[in-house]
């Protein structure tokens, strides 16, 4: 795990284990404990689909301590498919494009900015972090990133820098962790310690935030004023509307906010960010964007841009969400005796030859997203390169069968728990790609780019390790 988890730079020893000892191999964790990481296709797939794995205690834990009971990371089965049916309403594509002139908004502001500070060298991660807040913040809950409060914010920032710090200890707890009985667990964050208080303080600021959005909108609605309560607004109105069933009450809208705000905040963000640090060391790559990002404005409307024609903008953030997707990877656990069936035979430690691994139950498994997304036999040799064009000439990609929602990656997972904000995410990259590449140019600083490590997702760190993307930012149009 350490070797997984510690090294500076993210993947150093899992991409060589890849290649060394293929898509299914055993990892050694805490007390003893051995995970199989698993990146082959055909088994990822039935993890996903077949019923037979639960979410692992690493990422249930850290659900119980970041996200409120009800929210629907945590609900399981039929409550899982209910709350889904509920806030798929919000996330579909019709949805989201409503959300359009919020993020053409943040990304002007983003514009007023970098143009403050054109020529300099700026860490990009904090505004886009404030930004990405914001939309998610407007969109679902209908309030600015102002109306969150200096209290909010400031939780936020430290629960996000928190989030972002690995350590051998913090392996070890995670270790023990699993023995530890969720009720027990739970009473965990009333610990008087650093981090359990920011935890605590985040959970309560959301639960706050979500109580006072939900009862502003209903008051809103008794005095019959205009709704502008966004995601949540609409929500509360089918619940007064409707039996109930098909819809979620006060409480139940309140238990998202944590959830919403978290999930869509840094995932975005590093994405974006990540992705202008791989155009500041292609320059000819940038240019090229910036043409297609200028012939699509020159043709239309900034609010028609059909975002979706802009081939290389495509295959751009694609090659991005590939090379980087922020859950590099996801523990899950054996529910039953089960056999994993592989795409690609493995050798076992006896010599033979196999198509299909036992697992017994309680089994943790390594959901290996990184690795799937760098599998030379499904991307191609040049699966470790940073290479757009892949997407457009069909060269090493599509190859078997269909994963996850988007482009065949696993980077908004897949199944039932698949991102609820993966076209969210989507557009909001697409919108701000284009403004910012549109009008700056963006080049490295003198000490290189920034690096990708993990810190619960994968970030991007500067060269002391503290989260962060340098570049120069500098006016072009
Ligand atoms: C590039 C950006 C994003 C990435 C890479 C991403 C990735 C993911 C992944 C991998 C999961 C599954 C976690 C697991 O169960 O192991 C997930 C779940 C989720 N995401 Fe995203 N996400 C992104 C943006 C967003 C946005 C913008 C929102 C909302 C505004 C959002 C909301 C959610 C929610 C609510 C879930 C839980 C779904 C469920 O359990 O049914 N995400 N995301």
């Amino acid at each position: 795990m350490r070797e997984l988890i510690l090294t500076p730079t993210y993947g150093e020893y899992e991409f060589r284990w890849l290649r060394e000892y293929g898509a299914v191999y055993r990892i050694k964790a805490c007390f003893g404990e051995t995970r199989i990481m698993v990146s082959d296709p055909a088994a990822m797939q039935f993890i996903l689909m077949s019923g037979h794995f639960g979410t692992g205690p690493t990422l249930e834990n850290g659900a119980r301590l970041l996200y409120a009971d009800g929210s629907v990371f945590r609900a399981k089965e039929e409550e899982h498919k209910r709350l889904r049916a509920v806030l798929n309403a919000g996330f579909s594509a019709g949805a989201v494009r409503k959300y359009l002139p919020i993020f053409e908004r943040a990304a002007h502001s983003l514009t007023e900015h970098f143009e403050h500070l054109s020529g300099e060298l700026i860490d990009v991660v904090p505004p886009f972090g404030r930004a990405t807040l914001g939309t998610t913040s407007e969109a679902i809950l209908g309030c600015s990133v102002d109306d969150l409060g200096d209290d909010f914010i400031t939780n936020n920032l430290q629960l996000l820098s928190l989030a972002s710090s690995q350590s051998p200890s913090g392996i070890i707890f995670d270790g023990l962790s699993r023995w530890i009985p969720p009720s027990i667990y739970e009473t965990a964050i009333y610990l008087p310690v650093a981090p359990f208080t920011i935890l605590r303080r985040a959970k309560n600021l959301a639960y706050e935030l979500g109580k006072t959005v939900v009862e502003d909108i209903i008051n809103a609605m008794r005095q019959k004023l205009e709704n502008t309560g966004g995601f949540y607004g609409e929500l509360v109105e089918q619940y007064h509307a409707a039996d109930g069933k098909r819809t979620l009450n006060k409480r139940g809208i309140i238990a998202q906010t944590s959830l919403i705000l978290i999930a869509g905040q840094d995932t975005t963000a590093n994405t974006l960010a990540f992705g202008l640090v791989e155009l500041a060391q292609n320059p000819g790559l940038q240019e090229k964007l910036r043409i297609e990002i200028h012939d699509a404005m020159s043709n239309s409307s900034a609010r028609d841009i059909a975002y979706e024609n802009m081939p290389l903008l495509n295959a751009f953030i694609k090659e991005v969400l590939r090379m980087y997707p922020a859950e590099v990877f996801s523990d899950r656990v054996a529910r039953q005796d089960t056999v994993l069936p592989l795409s690609e035979p493995i050798t076992t430690s006896d010599g033979k030859q196999t198509s299909q691994l036992p697992v017994p139950k309680g089994q943790i498994l390594m959901f290996a997203i990184a690795s799937y997304q760098r599998l030379q036999s499904r991307w191609g040799e040049d699966a470790d390169t940073f290479r757009p064009s892949r997407w457009l000439d069909g060269g090493g990609v599509l190859k078997g069968e269909a994963m996850g929602p988007y482009a065949n990656l696993l980077t908004f997972l897949g199944g039932s728990h698949t991102c609820l904000g993966w076209r969210f995410a989507l557009l909001e990259l697409q919108v701000f790609i284009c403004e910012l590449v549109g009008k700056f140019e963006f080049s490295l600083p003198p000490d290189g780019p920034a690096r990708c490590r993990y810190g619960g997702t994968v970030l991007p760190a500067l060269p002391d390790g503290k989260k962060g993307a340098v570049l120069r930012v500098k006016r072009v149009m």
